[in-house]
């Protein structure tokens, strides 16, 4: 751990498209009996069974809420209707507010590992946004002044009249119990559940024109890019724009980070609602990525809109190791990715094709960079400096963690996997933790980081 942490202050980043600020909201058990009582359980039940995908009146809410609450997954769910972020107001308090979004949780978090340089960059950025990012100088959003790009410190480029996204975010804890009708729930894991802001006006997920022709400099500039937030790209657009339109434009910004070197990108996967705008997502954007992250919940409904759905429903049901390498090798082949990373709740896996320049050995090690930092995360809510991480490195591997690498070797032994590495690390879980979300953006961002400096290690990159 502590050699990448040297590493890192030699690595620059950049990071795009989505920031926001998280309203976080800590669940207890009376919220949830309380809105249960107030919309019915059996027309909560109902609504679950109708899985709305979108969130465009309360009942939608509260069974797409119940729903997550009773497989204890990570979900989140697109928020269509002011009137309904309204009804949010008047029934939660705001709730504690942190920055959020893959960009603002990463950039936050590399910057204060002393990276070199993170370059990071969303198409709008307010005031109040601006204020949420770390105030150091290593951490810059890029302007384009007098026809010349310029790194700026985000209190000094953001721009007065932009909007800022809020979303919402419900903490859960395992061991919560509930009753709908009869139905006693017990919430098995600990996790968060999202309702997303999908206002038209943040919806336009791309790098504006101005800064655009800088790419191949900024690509040639860092060690690596993490993208992410084609999420909150909607079908329709009241200019008669659709997603394909924000795909290519998305597939061209990537060409262009490439240009000039060929710089390694990673895409954080983040739930998408939407089957056909999923899978316009994986098709468009995954095979230009080198290495793609998400967690379990996310490689179930790509697997089910791949055309996978009983391997899809036991990925989601019961998180077993081998089914997870099924359908990491599904995804890994099908979509020619170098480096493919899940994590979920007790367990992180990297698979790689056999000819990857990285041994096993290098691969567990970026695991547990990864594992190392969610935990120290959990615990402190925030990294706020290298030395941090020790509290990370003291907190122990999951009581399943034996069992996870027993599961492994068994699963290694009766599967096809010569053509590939994979390796597996049980996860360092924090009983307490301040909150859960953006654990996996901090996983995802420690294991690419790492994973570069042992490619640069190994002159192989
Ligand atoms: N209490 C905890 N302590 C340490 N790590 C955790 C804890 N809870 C969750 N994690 C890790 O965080 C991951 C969450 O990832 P993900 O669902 O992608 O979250 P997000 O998208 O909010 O970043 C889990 O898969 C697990 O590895
Ligand atoms: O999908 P959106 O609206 O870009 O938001 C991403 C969400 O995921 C997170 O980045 C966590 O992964 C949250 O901080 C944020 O609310
Ligand atoms: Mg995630």
């Amino acid at each position: 751990m502590i050699e990448f942490l040297r590493d890192f202050q030699n690595m620059s980043m950049y990071l795009a498209y989505n920031t926001n600020v998280d309203a976080i909201i800590y669940l207890n058990e009376k919220h949830i009996q309380t809105l249960i009582k107030e919309f019915g359980a059996e027309n909560v039940k109902k609504r679950m069974q109708e899985y709305p995908r979108e969130i465009n009146e309360p009942l939608d809410f509260v069974a797409r809420l119940i729903h997550a609450l009773k497989t204890g997954k990570p979900q989140s769910v697109p928020l269509m209707s002011y009137e309904v972020d309204k009804w949010f107001n008047s029934r939660f308090e705001h709730g504690v507010e942190r920055i959020g979004g893959q960009v603002g949780i990463i950039a936050n978090l590399l910057a204060n590992l002393d990276f070199k340089k993170v370059i990071a960059y969303s198409p709008l950025l307010g005031k109040k946004q601006a204020e949420m990012f770390v105030r150091r100088d290593n951490l810059l959003y890029p302007v384009v002044e007098n026809g010349k790009l310029i790194l700026k410190k985000p209190l000094e480029a953001y721009k007065e009249d932009d909007p800022v996204k809020i979303n919402r975010i419900f903490e859960f804890r395992a061991g919560m119990r509930f009753n709908l009708g009869n139905e006693v729930i017990e919430v098995p894991y600990s996790g968060r559940f999202i309702v997303a802001c999908r206002s038209e006006e943040f919806a336009r997920v791309e790098t504006s024109s101005n800064f655009k022709p800088y790419l191949p400099e900024i690509g040639e500039m860092v060690d690596g890019a993490i993208l992410s937030g084609y999420q909150g790209i909607r079908n329709h657009y009241t200019d008669g724009k659709n997603a394909n339109y924000y795909l290519r434009k998305a597939k061209e910004d990537i060409k262009l980070l490439k240009k000039k070197k060929d710089v390694k990108i990673h895409v954080e996967f983040a739930s998408i609602q939407d089957r056909d705008l999923r899978k316009k997502v994986i098709f468009n954007i995954f095979p230009l990525a080198d290495s793609v992250g998400m967690d379990e919940a996310e490689i179930a409904h790509i697997l089910s809109v791949l055309g996978y759905r009983d391997l899809s429903d036991r990925i989601f049901t019961y998180n077993r190791i081998e089914d997870t390498i099924l359908g990491a090798k599904i995804l890994l082949d099908e979509l020619n990715l170098e480096v493919l990373q899940i994590h979920t709740i007790y367990y992180l896996m990297y698979i790689t094709h056999r000819d990857n320049p990285l041994s096993e050995g290098d691969l567990l090690k970026s695991l547990e960079v990864g594992t190392t930092l969610a935990a120290t995360r959990a615990l402190l809510g925030d990294i706020k400096r290298p030395e941090d991480v020790k509290v990370g490195l003291n907190i122990p591997f999951n009581e399943k963690g034996e069992y996870v690498k027993l599961r492994l070797e068994e699963a290694l032994s009766k599967m096809r996997t010569r053509e590939y590495k994979i390796v597996i690390t049980p996860t360092r879980i924090v009983k307490n933790p301040v909150s859960t979300v953006g654990l996996g953006d901090t996983i995802s961002a420690g294991a690419f980081a790492s994973y570069l400096s042992l490619l640069m290690r190994k002159g192989a990159y």
